[in-house]
């Protein structure tokens, strides 16, 4: 087994536009690696270049310059290991409407040249809450559940990476639970490598180890979530007053506003003062405390600081 899962160098995707439309350079040199046994998300503004990276990964874009190793395969040397190492769950709901969803695993199966002793589609119907519909065509499947059904066709040929393009955009709670909840099983128990795309930065922030950023076709950042996180030292210690004050706390670096319900939202930087010094100045100030709160940073600031910078 390789340590990384993916390895990826001076990748480089210029789309060619119609005949008086310039080139459009997709991705600008990406040098990206992802640990085996990880859940990775991919992150970026619309138009980033996500979905071209994941496709090119997957095999299904052809990249214009770089190398791309998949579990320890070049996708130049060794097209067809590489791309038997990967499953992909794509974002369109790309289904023959006349199979069922048995049918559509099979024809998967016979795709990755899985003989048939070797299928298991029962055991993915069940996963995916299908069984019931496994002889239902698939154009009288919900939205949900032709989702789950994609699912199940990117596990057939037992990939060792699984990549999903917005797994959760447009789902219902319940469905999105459901999908969560097999990745994080698929992760936990085969030690599968989960890539995943979402505009959910709450999402991303909950489930995945490891976070790059893409922004106009290059890498803007590429760390773990925690160390992400403490990138932003930014910090707010809100204070609900007993009473509303006559004078509002001072103190040196520290901002005070006063909120419209009537709380004092009191904002500093970690490293340069403490929550310590910020409730000094209140009581300092005569303030009596209701009650108080923090707030600090989460993976949409971090997204923001780094996307508008580039
Ligand atoms: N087939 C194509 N031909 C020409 N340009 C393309 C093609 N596919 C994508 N692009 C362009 O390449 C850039 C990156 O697109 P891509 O779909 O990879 O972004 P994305 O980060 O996945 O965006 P979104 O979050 O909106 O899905 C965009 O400017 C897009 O318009």
């Amino acid at each position: 087994m390789t340590q990384n899962a993916i390895e990826i160098q001076g990748l480089q995707k210029t789309y060619q536009s119609g005949r008086n439309a310039p080139e459009k350079n997709a991705l600008k040199g990406i040098d990206l690696d992802v640990l085996a046994g990880s859940i990775f998300g991919l992150l970026g503004p619309n138009g980033a270049g996500k979905s071209t990276m994941i496709n090119i990964m997957a095999g299904l874009v052809r990249k214009s310059r770089g190398s791309v190793r998949i579990w320890g395969f070049d996708q130049d040397e060794n097209p067809r290991q590489s791309r038997a190492a990967i499953g992909v769950m794509p974002q369109e709901l790309n289904l023959d409407p006349f199979f069922t969803p048995r049918g559509a695993l099979e024809v998967q199966a016979g795709l990755y040249g899985v003989p048939k002793s070797q299928r298991n589609s029962d055991e993915i119907l069940d996963m995916v809450g299908l069984t019931d519909k496994a002889e239902a065509y698939a154009r009288t499947l919900s939205g949900g559940m032709r989702r789950r059904l994609l699912l199940g066709k990117a596990l057939v040929h037992a990939p060792q990476i699984l990549v999903l393009d917005e797994p959760t955009a447009g789902v219902d709670i319940e469905l999105r639970q459901m999908l969560w909840a097999n990745i994080r099983k698929l992760n936990a128990e085969r030690g599968m490598t989960i890539i995943l795309t979402t505009h959910y930065l709450e999402e991303a922030e909950e489930m995945c180890d490891e976070i790059a950023i893409i922004n106009q076709g290059s890498l803007v950042a590429r760390d773990s979530t925690a160390n992400l996180l403490r990138q932003m030292d930014a910090k707010c210690l809100v204070i609900y007053p007993m009473e509303p004050p006559k004078t509002l706390p001072s103190a040196k670096n520290i901002h005070v506003t006063r909120r419209n319900d009537g709380a004092l939202a009191i904002a500093y930087h970690a490293n340069e003062t403490t929550a310590e010094n910020a409730l000094s100045a209140v009581r300092d100030a005569g303030i009596a405390i209701r009650d108080v709160k923090t707030e600090q940073a989460d993976l949409e600031d971090v997204f923001l600081k780094l996307t508008r910078s580039a």
